[in-house]
């Protein structure tokens, strides 16, 4: 996990100092939660902001495509924090609160997998209840791919009916009709959440944050007795595996993550770009989801930004901020053959 946060500007927000108010962001793979974090990093002048981003994965790509507004950049442990007790999670949220600078406002980003339930759990039902203050659950949804089925994923569908903010994000890929056809859909299962539509993440802060939209008294009553279960059922499992494998390096082993697995892929030499482009045009797995990462080319000097995301895929550039040059690749999915991705990997090296 990694915290980040900005510096205030202006004066446009004026918040009661009682507890910090948290907004946690959470979505399906590859929604958008990380540009929209972009975004709220970018915009929220006077207000200084803290973000934990939790990942899936070994390797923390969300971190360094983040903009840090600030150099105060914390490295926490890349811990899972689905689990509702988490001292990841509460140990990473108490160093934000004893941070000597003010920090007015704390967002987490939740990974793309995961129940957003135990997170929520984890402010309401542990001493950080009464350090901080939920202000909201906000879903980010690719207008693009979200479909009620959504990828037969559990975990999709609870990120959608927790949310007390639903953001039809990409509406620049789908055509206005299934924007509207989604809107009514989503209202007519969660009538009371706020339905707003972005691009890139790009909306007005204030319709965001510090709204205190959060449903606490359901959580309490009927959420909690309803998910009980599922929880406990989860608890059950991670503990299992808790015991058999270190459970921090082994996401693909863990049952809450709706069978999703990852595999990663370092390397301190360069790729050559014919061969990567040729891995991605013919060989990648059609199991992949969700992939990202930071390139080497043998033939650039820039650093370029991979992301694929579904059919999608696309690769920006930048400067590299060191001296020191890496290849770092995520894959998501559901079975995916990772020797068979990493040899593949290995054979776009240069020598
Ligand atoms: N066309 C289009 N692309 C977008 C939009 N928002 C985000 N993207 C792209 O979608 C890809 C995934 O965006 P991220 O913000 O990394 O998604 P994420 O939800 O953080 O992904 P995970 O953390 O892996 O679940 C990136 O290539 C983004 O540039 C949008 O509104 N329109």
């Amino acid at each position: 996990m990694t915290v980040t946060s900005t510096k205030p500007q202006n004066e446009i927000f004026d918040l009661p100092k009682r507890g910090m108010p948290v907004t946690i962001i959470t979505g399906f793979l590859g929604s958008g939660k990380t540009t929209l974090l972009n975004h709220i990093l970018q915009n929220c002048q006077n207000l200084k902001v803290a973000v934990l981003v939790n990942e899936f994965g070994d390797i923390n790509i969300d971190s360094q495509l983040l903009v840090s507004v600030d150099e105060d950049m914390m490295e926490l442990s890349n811990g899972c924090i689905c689990c509702t007790i988490n001292d990841g999670l509460v140990n990473a949220v108490y160093n934000v609160l004893e941070k000597s600078d003010r920090i007015d406002y704390l967002v987490i980003e939740t990974t793309g997998v995961a129940d957003p339930l135990p997170i929520i759990m984890t402010f309401l039902a542990t001493d950080l209840r009464d350090l901080t203050r939920l202000d909201s659950v906000l879903t980010v949804v690719d207008s693009e791919t979200f479909t009620p089925e959504h990828f037969e994923s559990e975990a999709a569908i609870n990120q959608v009916a927790y949310g007390d903010i639903i953001l039809l994000n990409k509406t620049d890929l789908a055509p206005e009709e299934k924007v509207k056809e989604l809107e009514d859909y989503i209202g007519s299962v969660k009538n009371e959440a706020r339905i707003l539509r972005s691009q890139y993440g790009k909306i007005q802060l204030p319709l965001i944050l510090d709204v205190g939209l959060a449903q606490l008294d359901s959580y309490s009553t009927t959420k909690t007795t309803d998910t009980h279960h599922h929880h406990e059922h989860d608890h059950h499992h991670e503990h299992d595996h808790h015991h058999e494998h270190d459970h921090h390096h082994h996401h693909s082993d863990h049952l809450a993550n709706d069978g999703f697995m990852s595999v990663s892929f370092q390397s301190d030499r360069p790729f050559i770009v014919e061969k990567f482009q040729n891995f991605l045009t013919d060989k990648i797995s059609k199991n992949v989801f969700r992939a990202k990462g930071i390139v080497w080319f043998k033939e650039s000097n820039l650093r370029y930004i991979f992301q694929l995301s579904g059919k999608r895929y696309d690769m920006n550039t930048d400067e590299w901020p060191t001296k020191k040059r890496s290849t770092q690749l995520v894959f998501i999915g559901r079975n995916l053959p990772a020797d068979e991705i990493r040899d593949l990997l290995y054979k776009c090296l240069a020598n």
